[in-house]
């Protein structure tokens, strides 16, 4: 097998054997602490632009199935791990991880210690990295390309209608996850799936009962002209934001948001529901934050703090029926602890809706 190179922008070097897809590849180098969930990561359209490290030991013991893919093709520029495993054994698998990696045209090292590069992140803050088959040197580190707008690469480019028997869904696609769309329909919503860039005169044509504004890649800023349009779909009927979707529907109403060192990625994270003092496990996937002292706390209130740092995780609007989190309450494969989230977001939409209909 021929070895591969990851090269940091800080200089350091971390060897180990190139899989999948054979090209080079820049991006920026994030790790993911979850067990399980490997074909539902390197299928998260929010991972374009990014070289995703698995702290789990083995990557691919379980194979690929044919129900777990987040999207039609992973988005990530690469994948770094520990130990690969070729020979898969579970009854629903129909591939092997360093397969899909070349079908999806993702470049990989695997045999890497990923310890000593996890450690590494954490020391310096999430740094940019070039995986090739040669090592690069700290002189000869690849200039930064203009970056491509990953939500633009990432979101449908045509509207998908879903049909079911219960409340219509529009789903604002910032790159969503497939599990958002499957909580959705069994929730009995009919969901229409529109490019993120849909202005509002053509969602309200669509007729909705409710707004979710998805996941998605890079940073929140970079869709700064959009605000406004987000600003006045939220208040056309209850709406939730799930991610990317809490950054922007935080940023529209003139919150700030920043950089995390190095992002919460993971199936663990301890969220605090404030108005009960429950701690509940999420699954996290995020680099930005909104900022505590930016939210007009006139607006909003905060629902949902993170227990290890005290980040924002969740927003409620005084007025109109809006909120968002920073977590994933739709999280595959788990954790479930926030799952009554998106019933409660269906059933919110059910009574606004029949409030609506008796004042007419
Ligand atoms: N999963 C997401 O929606 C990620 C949001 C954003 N791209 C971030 O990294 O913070």
């Amino acid at each position: 097998m021929d070895k591969g190179y990851l090269t940091l922008e800080t200089g350091e070097v971390f060897e180990g054997v190139l899989i999948g897809e054979m090209k080079d590849s820049f991006g920026e180098v994030v790790f993911n602490t979850s067990m399980t969930g490997y074909q539902e990561i390197i299928t998260d359209p929010s991972y374009a632009g990014q070289i995703v490290t698995f702290c789990y030991p083995i990557i691919g013991n379980y194979g690929i199935n044919a129900m777990d893919d987040e999207s039609i093709t992973p988005a990530l520029e690469g994948v770094i791990i520990g130990d690969l495993c070729e020979t898969p054994s579970h009854y629903q698998s129909i591939n092997k991880f360093s397969e899909k990696l070349k079908q999806g045209g993702v470049p990989g090292i695997a045999g890497v210690d990923t310890r000593s590069l996890v450690k590494t992140i954490r020391s310096r803050g999430t740094v940019k990295g070039f995986l090739s088959d040669s090592k690069v040197g700290k002189q000869n580190f690849p200039e930064e390309k203009k970056t491509p707008s990953w939500v633009e690469k990432v979101s449908t480019k045509k509207i998908q209608f879903f049909k079911n028997n219960g409340p219509h869904v529009v789903l604002m696609d910032f790159g969503y996850k497939k599990s958002i769309l499957n909580a959705l329909l069994a929730e009995n919503c009919s969901v229409t799936i529109v490019p993120y860039n849909t202005p509002f005169e053509k969602i309200n044509a669509l007729n909705p009962d409710g707004i979710l504004f998805s996941n998605g890649p890079g940073d929140p800023m970079e869709l700064k002209q959009w605000f406004p349009q987000i600003k006045k779909i939220s208040q056309h009927c209850p709406t939730l934001g799930i991610c990317l979707g809490h950054q922007l529907i935080a940023l529209a109403y003139g919150a700030k948001t920043e950089k995390l060192a190095y992002g919460h990625r993971g199936a663990n994270h301890p969220v605090k529901e404030l108005t009960t003092g429950k701690v509940k496990i999420t699954a996290q996937n995020h680099g930005y934050v909104v900022v505590d002292e930016s939210i007009d706390k006139n607006t909003f209130d905060v629902t949902y703090r993170n227990v290890n740092d005290q980040s924002i995780e969740g927003l409620k609007h005084h007025n109109f029926p809006i909120q968002t989190v920073q977590f994933h309450p739709e999280g595959h494969p788990g954790p479930n602890d926030t799952a009554h989230l998106l019933t409660e977001f269906v059933s919110e939409i059910t009574s606004f809706g029949e409030t609506r209909y008796a004042a007419k």
